[in-house]
């Protein structure tokens, strides 16, 4: 049985003292990580402190992008090493919102995979269709072109190590989810791509979260599906008595 994870993106929210004031409130109430992997992938700027308030805690911190090169010349941008050194344990890579406004690739994302493997940090793949791709049937080419494209080049030992958001861009901050059987309907072609791809052992060991409206309301259903081991959750995560809801579901789920 693979272990659900809960990750909320904070996106581009909350000042400095309020992100510290929310770790500070959720650390000591976050269930084990024994029944759960609880992470919060913050602004960049806050990471260091998060860690630290998380430390020894079950609370994990992630980041929302990284570069793929280790050090360079790249105004601007942080590491995979960087955020290796002050024990950053996730990142989310491939988020549609850096795809569609930063020119993120297929092929970036895959070299930050790499990146990320290399310095000891999980990646959350995320792959999904927008509105128009669902419409004309096109969701699970897009996926497992995505997918395909972002897993190219591991071991199957990597992949099952790693963590896939599925997240259909039209269901994200609008209000509109995917029904579960459609979500783990997506999420069920996701796992055979990634079987034909490095096979039985990998494909039931990689997680694979649902994303896009995801709340204490719906998770539910959700977490019920087959193929659905957890959330990658942006607007849900921003308040501590949801987010801690999220990961009571999970528990329970
Ligand atoms: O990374 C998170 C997703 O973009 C979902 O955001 P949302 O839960 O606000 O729809």
């Amino acid at each position: 049985m693979r272990k659900p994870i809960i990750a909320g993106n904070w996106k581009m929210y909350k000042s400095f003292d309020e992100a510290v004031e929310f770790a500070e409130a959720v650390r000591e109430q976050v269930p084990s990580e024994d029944k759960v992997d609880a992470v919060i992938c913050a602004p960049a700027l806050y990471l260091p402190t998060l860690v630290d308030v998380a430390t020894e805690t079950d609370l994990a911190i992630g980041a929302q992008n990284m570069h793929f090169e280790n050090e360079g010349a790249f105004t601007g941008e942080i590491s995979p090493s960087q955020l290796a050194s002050i024990n950053v344990d996730y990142v989310i890579l491939g988020h549609s919102e850096r795809r569609e406004y930063f020119n993120e690739t297929d092929e970036a994302v895959n070299k930050k995979v790499r990146a990320a493997l290399i310095n000891g940090i999980v990646p959350i793949i995320c792959c999904g269709e927008t509105l128009e791709e669902r419409e004309s049937g096109q969701t699970e080419e897009k996926v497992s072109t995505q997918v395909t494209a972002a897993l190219e080049g591991f071991t199957p030992e990597e992949v099952k190590h790693m963590v896939i958001a599925y997240e259909p861009i039209w269901a994200i901050g609008t209000g509109k989810t995917a029904t579960a059987d459609d979500a783990n309907h997506v999420c069920g072609k996701i796992r055979e791509v990634v079987e034909g791809l490095y096979g039985q052992e990998a494909a039931e060991s990689i997680r694979i979260q649902y994303g896009g409206s995801v709340k204490p309301e719906n998770i539910d259903e959700l977490l019920s599906k087959e193929h659905i081991d957890g959330a990658l959750v942006g607007g849900a995560s921003l308040k501590v008595d949801s987010y801690l809801k999220l990961l009571e579901a999970a528990v329970n789920a």
